[in-house]
């Protein structure tokens, strides 16, 4: 069977329709509100001993392909990965400490927590048809009386792609384990009910000496705490095993262990630390390192190392200050460490591009292409900030803070949590049912809401900064604190993960798609979340735009801006119809009063229907000149009153007819030797370039198609005032009007319209002619000669 047919994308939308997709959709809600309806309790009685080999069976079947091994060959059903899920599912968690909560059995659980332990290895969950898993990790536990049953476990931390070796660090054999207010989950989708938990700090593993672990006794016989079987420098050894085989969950896990074991084991938490460091933990990094610094006596070498990870640590926080300090610290300690004196020269160059905004983008365009991620820089917050607006959803917004020019860098931003196509390893399908807005959802997306949860759980501070994005109308938008917790994990942060998915929908945001479209993971796709551009609200002829460089993102002003004026971005598509719009913004808020929605209803629906059937036409495979001629006339005319002159339509018309010309003109001049009329089909395409470039928006100061002369000093031919949505494809345009007047052999026109597209591409990126040469190498390679000679001589002027 060929998969790759069967995909449902937004290309390939044969087999799941927009509309089955939504009644999908709405049967699963009405499974999960028939599923809530049943009655909980008592929970059914299952056999610990079916249940420990159920798991077995499991795990052995595809788990172990999947977990232990490399990735599934894809070739055959049984070893395909298919993950399904829901997102803005109704989920519990608990808010109750969990010393306020009274223990419980399997029997009667209401209210309460559950202690109990686990009996077999973790497991990936299946759904009735075995090749289909949800991503839940299982766990068979039995309580204290001796009855089993499955927990299923969404949310946690290193978990969604971990190995079989990893997940048993995480959850040890006869760990014992508090579940904070616990629920069943009937068995109307899964094979078994199960006790079902989102919010990974629900859970918490009890170690030796917690007093609920007082008196209890185990039916069926007492086993010692994982973390007694072996001794510090055994846990030691594991973790370090972990570590050099990238799994860093259970690396932590291990030194953790290690640590109860023996808590002054320096070495131990020096080695933890570092591990916090690659997962990004840089709080509990810090943490560790500053222990051992308290220490007193202490070796050079362990104080330079402690020093070293507590400067990584406030590096990766963002505490460029903090951190050049420390690493200076560190070379007052041992001079010689070189990563000390380039540590300090990376603070200096982060805590420039922070305060000015000066940042090499051509590094960064470069490593974003490369690896699909921002690289090494900071955030930059410009000429703008968080201001209240009542009159919308979550009641904030953006605004200028002084008169913004055109083209200004306004933001630059790091995720907060990020997935591209390269974070996957597997192979295979996802299907995820997002309640919250109706739509189906990519595993980027879901990734995405997986390592924001991850990111709150690793830093309290950002927790705070997530929760006070607006995740819809049943959500408050006020600042909310956590506490940071000692052991992470352990103890209370009460995440409440519907929340998160609703904070994760309603501000993610995708590369080379609209906000709320679905990508496919053929496409090298970025999602990710940020947190100070989520309070952009939304105009669809807004005064800023945004570009994503793998996963950085920045915003720019695309005209200028008074101060005080609100900056908005859009969240769809540029050149998407009015009908389009209003569908896909219905995700966020019902109504659009922006200027062009505001024109766009003025223009009347039979006029847009009429524009829409036109672009339809120009749009098809054996479209020839002529027709595009009308149909450029017959698409300006349905156009009344005062519409404005941003008309991607009419723009989309142009192009089709701008490169049509432009072959005509080739095949007239080449083929049949016909001169003069190959010079007009030219100057006809130049115009209809012209035309395409001013229907998005940019407005042509000379429109001269003849006579240019070769000048240096020649004023560029566009207006500096404002930058178009969709610079690529004004790009593209600008290399159609060079290449038709080098037909023309207008050598002057080529010089300043190659001058005009080196202005918008920087004043796009800010890359300058390095970049400029880059990012469009696959077309200056095709012009040859002529590139080298232009850029040669404005190298030069
Ligand atoms: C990404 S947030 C933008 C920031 C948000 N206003 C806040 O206070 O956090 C998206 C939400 O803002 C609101 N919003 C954004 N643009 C809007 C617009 N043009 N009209 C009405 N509501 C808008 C909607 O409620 C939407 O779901």
């Amino acid at each position: 069977m060929n998969r790759a047919s069967k995909r449902p994308t937004i290309e390939n939308q044969d087999d799941v329709s927009v509309k089955d997709e939504i009644a999908m959709i709405e049967r699963a809600k009405r499974k999960a509100k028939e599923e809530k309806s049943l009655p909980a309790f008592p929970l059914e009685y299952s056999s610990p001993f079916s249940l420990i080999i159920a798991a077995h069976i499991q795990r052995k079947n595809w788990g172990d392909r999947l977990l232990l091994s490399e990735k599934p060959s894809g070739e055959s059903d049984e070893n395909y990965l298919i993950r399904n899920t829901f997102v803005g599912q109704e989920a519990t968690f608990s808010s109750t400490p969990l010393d306020q909560l009274a223990p419980i059995s399997l029997q009667e659980m209401k209210g309460k927590y559950l202690l109990c332990r686990i009996i077999a290895p973790p497991f990936l969950s299946a759904d009735r048809v075995l090749v289909v898993r949800i991503v839940a990790i299982s766990l068979v536990v039995e309580d204290t009386r001796g009855w089993a049953q499955i927990l299923s476990i969404y949310n946690y931390p290193g978990t969604y792609s971990a190995r079989g070796p990893e997940l048993d660090a995480i959850f040890p054999l006869d760990s014992v384990i508090a579940i904070r207010e616990p629920y069943p989950k009937m068995a109307l989708a899964a094979a078994h009910s199960h006790i079902r938990i989102d919010s990974p700090t629900d859970i918490i593993f009890l170690e030796p000496g917690n007093q609920l672990l007082a008196n209890v006794r185990w039916s069926t016989g007492t086993r010692p705490l994982p973390v007694l079987t072996k001794t510090a420098n055994e846990w030691k050894a594991m973790g370090d095993q972990h570590f050099r085989s990238k799994e860093y969950y259970g690396a932590t896990k291990c030194y953790s262990f290690a640590l109860l074991r023996n808590p002054s084991l320096l070495a131990v938490r020096l080695n933890r630390s570092l591990t916090y460091l690659r997962l990004k933990w840089n709080s509990y990094a810090i943490e560790d390192a500053e222990f051992v610094l308290s220490k007193n006596p202490l070796s050079t070498v362990d104080r330079s190392k402690a020093l070293y990870r507590c400067a990584q640590g406030a590096y990766g926080n963002g505490e460029y200050l903090t951190a050049r300090k420390l690493y200076e610290e560190c070379l007052v300690v041992d001079p010689a460490l070189q990563e000390a004196a380039a540590g300090i020269s990376k603070c200096n160059t982060r805590i420039q591009e922070q305060e000015s905004g000066t940042y090499d983008w051509y590094t960064i365009f470069e490593t974003g292409k490369r690896d699909g991620t921002c690289g090494d820089v900071s955030d930059f917050v410009g000429p703008v900030e968080r201001a209240s607006m009542k009159h919308r959803g979550g009641g904030r917004g953006i605004r200028a803070t002084r008169k913004i020019d055109t083209g200004e860098l306004l933001v630059v931003s790091k995720p907060f949590a990020s997935a591209s196509l390269r974070s996957f390893s597997s192979e295979g399908h996802f299907f995820s049912m997002n309640f919250i807005n109706n739509s189906m959802g990519d595993e980027h997306r879901y990734v995405v809401i997986q390592r924001t949860i991850e990111r709150m759980l690793s830093n309290p501070h950002d927790a705070n900064s997530l929760l006070e994005l607006y995740g819809g109308p049943q959500y408050p938008t006020t600042a909310s604190s956590t506490k940071k917790s000692k052991i992470p994990l352990s103890t209370p942060l009460d995440l409440d993960s519907t929340r998160v998915q609703a904070i994760c929908t309603l501000n993610v945001f995708g590369k080379h798609s609209s906000r709320g479209d679905i990508l496919s993971k053929t496409q090298d796709s970025t999602t990710a979340l940020y947190t100070f551009p989520s309070y952009f609200n939304h105009s669809c002829m807004p005064n800023g735009a945004r570009e994503m460089i793998g996963d950085l993102m920045y915003i720019r002003a695309v005209r200028s801006v008074e101060a005080g004026e609100e900056v908005t971005l859009t969240y769809h598509g540029h050149e998407s119809s009015y009908e389009d719009r209003s569908k896909v913004l219905t995700q966020w808020f019902p109504h659009c009063d922006c200027i062009l929605c505001e024109h766009d209803r003025a223009n009347g629906e039979s006029n847009r229907k009429e524009r829409e059937a036109i672009l339809q036409k120009a749009n098809g495979a054996k479209i020839g000149v002529k027709e595009l001629r009308l149909h450029s006339k017959h698409i300006e005319a349905t156009y009344t009153g005062s519409y404005g002159p941003y008309r991607p339509a009419v723009s989309r018309v142009y192009q089709i007819l701008a490169s049509k010309l432009q072959d005509e003109g080739l095949r007239t001049r080449i083929g049949k030797k016909n001169m003069q009329r190959g010079r007009l089909l030219f100057t006809e395409a130049i115009q209809a370039g012209f035309c395409a470039l001013e229907s998005l928006g940019m407005r042509i100061i000379d429109k001269r198609v003849d006579g240019i002369p070769v000048d240096h000093n020649l004023d560029l031919p566009i207006s500096r005032d404002f930058l178009p949505y969709n610079v690529d494809t004004c790009m593209n345009l600008m290399f159609v009007i060079i290449g038709a007047f080098e037909q023309k052999e207008e050598f002057g026109a080529t010089e300043m319209w190659m001058r005009a597209a080196i202005w918008l591409d920087n004043a796009w990126t800010g890359g300058g002619l390095k970049l400029f040469k880059l990012r469009w190498k696959h077309i200056l390679d095709l012009m040859e000669a002529l590139a080298v000679i232009l850029l040669a001589r404005i190298e030069k002027s």
